[in-house]
């Protein structure tokens, strides 16, 4: 459970009060999520998401995310809105952390995904992308490979306490990404998150997305990248091509990748699993025990990396056109 932070009734009324948010009625913590303290209200005026900013989430930042969230909802976009306070602020104070009130979003997330579901986060991901254009607000990506390193370098001395040989492969893997990454491909916004714990659906209609607090300005084809980690793998390891085929055949159908994208996808999925392997290592090796979080597995993203490295076209993700 991601609650890192307690609150207590007289704070959290207290912060309500600042808001045009109806009167507390009840409260809990969410069991879900790893970065962030979220809580479900309910209020006189309905459900609300509160999210106090943890770790890795830094406070200059917060208007980039809160912004973006109220420049793809202007788009069309379904994605939660934080709140004005009576003050027009977005972001508040409680429990001295950062905070924020979110509108509740309606869907929930698939635990078993199947192709279908993947054509149409596909689909979102590019509409996304394209709704992004025009959003003022720039914010470069922390967890690329600059990030990389500096986070390896937190973990490094520790990685065969987990799997001996980690130390090599890894420095190996990050001394090829430094020569083999992509430098001129098309960029914008991208989620950089969206997992299905962050793509909401009604029956088998998408409804919405969630976590925008990884959001950043990059390659958009890395996104597309990420989603092939993150939807298209199954339990026991391997690739289902189905899935892919009908991710990349969803996004194509809103924006087509060019033939510069398609051929890098191999190097970007090498570097997206990389990214997803570091932060769960670090927060493996950091996060207390007894913490209340569930602290997900690395080795899951080596081998989706070790997947990748084998890869010799995007056409093994399944690309008609590669
Ligand atoms: N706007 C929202 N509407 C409905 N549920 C939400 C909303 N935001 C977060 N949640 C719930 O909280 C969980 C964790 O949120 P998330 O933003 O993914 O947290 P974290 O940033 O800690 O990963 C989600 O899986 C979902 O159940
Ligand atoms: N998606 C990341 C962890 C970030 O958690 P989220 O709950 O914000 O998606 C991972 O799986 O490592």
């Amino acid at each position: 459970m991601a609650v890192y932070t307690d609150i207590n009734e007289v704070d959290l009324k207290a912060f309500l009060r600042q808001y045009d948010a109806g009167e507390l009625m009840s409260y809990k913590g969410i069991a879900e999520g790893v970065e962030n303290s979220n809580f479900l209200l309910h209020t006189t005026a309905g459900s609300l998401i509160l999210t106090l900013y943890e770790k890795r989430v830094e406070k200059a930042d917060l208007p980039f995310f809160l912004g973006l969230m109220h420049h793809l909802s202007s788009r069309g976009v379904n994605c939660p809105l934080p709140l004005p306070r009576h003050d027009g602020a977005l972001l508040g104070e409680l429990s001295g952390r950062p905070a924020a009130l979110i509108t509740f979003l309606e869907g929930m997330w698939l635990r078993k995904p199947e192709p279908a579901h993947c054509r149409e986060v596909g689909k979102a991901l590019a509409e996304m992308h394209l709704a992004c254009d025009g959003f003022a607000l720039r914010r470069p990506n922390a967890l690329s490979l600059d990030g990389w390193q500096a986070l390896w370098a937190k973990s490094a001395g520790r990685a065969d306490e987990v799997l001996s040989g980690l130390r090599e492969e890894i420095g190996g893997e990050l001394a090829f990404l430094e020569g083999a990454w992509p430098k001129d491909l098309p960029e914008g916004v991208i989620h950089a998150d969206l997992f299905p714990d962050n793509v909401f659906f009604l029956g088998d209609q998408l409804s919405g997305l969630i976590d925008f607090y990884f959001a950043c300005n990059d390659m958009l084809a890395y996104d597309v990248s990420i989603c092939l980690n993150a939807w298209c793998f199954e339990k026991d390891g391997s690739y289902n091509i189905t899935k892919g085929m009908a991710l990349l055949d969803g996004y194509n159908a809103v924006r087509p990748l060019s033939a510069a994208e398609i051929a890098a996808l191999p190097v970007l999925a090498r570097g997206s699993a990389l990214r997803f392997f570091l932060t769960r290592l670090y927060d493996w090796l950091t996060t207390p025990e007894g913490a209340l979080v569930v602290k997900k597995d690395p080795i899951e993203y080596l081998r989706k990396l070790r997947f990748h490295r084998q890869v010799a076209s995007a056409a093994e993700y399944g690309l008609a056109s590669a």
